[in-house]
């Protein structure tokens, strides 16, 4: 049963027009920049925004369309929030229970169910809390529980783990990914974090401006961006140009050898540590050689990034020797070096 739809949905300016499949066990995650329509898409799906035109369907069954649409408590869904909108007055099991009481689940049972998807996701223990007694990661585990206890066709999680502190988030992101390995519905997660995205899911859909630019299994997408965003996302030097044979023209200003010959409109990637930098212009090896000035200086945990202004505009990942070496400063000028074989060309 794969989940099949065509949001397009007109909010004042704004429009969306996004082709959706999900196959059953498959996470989709869905990303993009703040305004790219990615909760309005979420919205579509939960039954909480009627498409204006478009359908969504699950096997036989008709969400929404031209003649159909199914009610937010009508549909076979479990959602997840940022913020997780747990009941303050209820414990952790009747927050979890809830959903099948609403369904018509007898107390004793929905409680039943509700205590073991507690124990499933780690809180045993933990039935009788309120959520203001739970940490960041427990609430998080309670709202997933209360989301898949009613066994969903469709599990909606909207930055599921926004919310959570650096090292929490990354305990909460693998078990995450257990759960949802386990899970036989059909998952669409909307984030703007690369990195939830990469190990959640198995395909990505890149909104913009209420479009989708790019979709793929994750290495590929970071493989081979189509856009600046997307490239930024995955932190590889992007560029557009046109090949002939060896050379690439690139679109704004400067060019490039690379080793295979191509033609036509291409993307240029290679990634930051494929840049060298040098005080005195690097002479006699096959290399792409430009000016550079240094426009900004980041420190990341075991590397240091440095932002230059060309044409090209680079990207640069240096040691903290090298660092130490050229003593940079924001102003200062330099030559930057790729070798041609780790330039990744491909058509545009
Ligand atoms: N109720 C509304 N009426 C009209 N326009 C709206 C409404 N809600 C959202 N929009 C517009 O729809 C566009 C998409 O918004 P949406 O919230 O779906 O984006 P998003 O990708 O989820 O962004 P973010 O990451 O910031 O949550 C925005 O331009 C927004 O201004």
């Amino acid at each position: 049963m794969t989940l099949n739809a065509e949001l397009r949905v007109t909010r004042g300016t704004f429009s969306l027009d996004l082709d959706v499949t999900i196959a059953p066990g498959e996470v989709v995650a869905l990303l993009g920049p703040n305004g790219a329509g990615k909760s309005t898409a979420l919205r579509t799906l939960a039954g909480l925004l009627p498409l204006t035109s478009g359908h969504i369907t699950v096997g036989e069954s008709t969400w929404d369309g031209p003649d159909a649409f199914l009610p937010a408590e009508k549909r076979p869904i479990g959602v997840v929030f940022q913020d997780y909108l747990l009941f303050a007055h209820m414990s952790a099991l009747e927050n979890v229970a809830f959903g099948l009481r609403s369904r018509g689940t007898r107390k004793a049972e929905a409680r039943a169910a509700a205590a073991r998807w507690l124990d499933r996701v780690g809180l045993d223990g933990y039935e009788q809390a309120k959520p203001r007694a739970l940490s960041g990661g427990q609430a998080q585990r309670v709202a997933l529980a209360r989301a898949l206890v009613t066994g969903p066709s469709l599990l909606l999680l909207d930055e599921p783990l926004a919310a959570l502190d650096a090292s929490t988030r990354l305990q909460v992101r693998s078990e995450l990914s257990r759960h949802l390995a386990d899970f036989g519905g059909h998952t669409l997660l909307v984030t703007h974090d690369p990195l939830d995205a990469m190990v959640l899911a198995d395909r990505l859909v890149i909104l913009e401006g209420g479009r989708a630019v790019q979709s793929g299994p994750p290495a590929e997408v970071a493989r081979q961006p189509r856009t600046d965003y997307v490239a930024n996302l995955v932190g590889l030097n992007f560029f557009r140009g046109k090949a002939s044979g060896t050379r690439v023209d690139l679109d704004g200003g400067g060019g490039l050898t690379i080793a295979e010959p191509a033609e036509g409109p291409v993307h240029v990637v290679f990634p930051p540590n494929a840049v060298s930098l040098h005080a005195e212009k690097p002479e006699g090896s096959p290399r792409n050689v430009w000016p550079v000035t240094v426009a900004a200086i980041e420190q990341h945990a075991h590397t240091t990034r440095v932002r230059l202004d060309g044409p090209p505009d680079v990207l640069a990942d240096i040691t903290t020797a090298t660092l130490a070496e050229l003593r940079l400063r924001p102003g200062d000028e330099l030559w930057a070096a790729v070798k041609a074989t780790e330039v990744h060309v491909y058509p545009a």
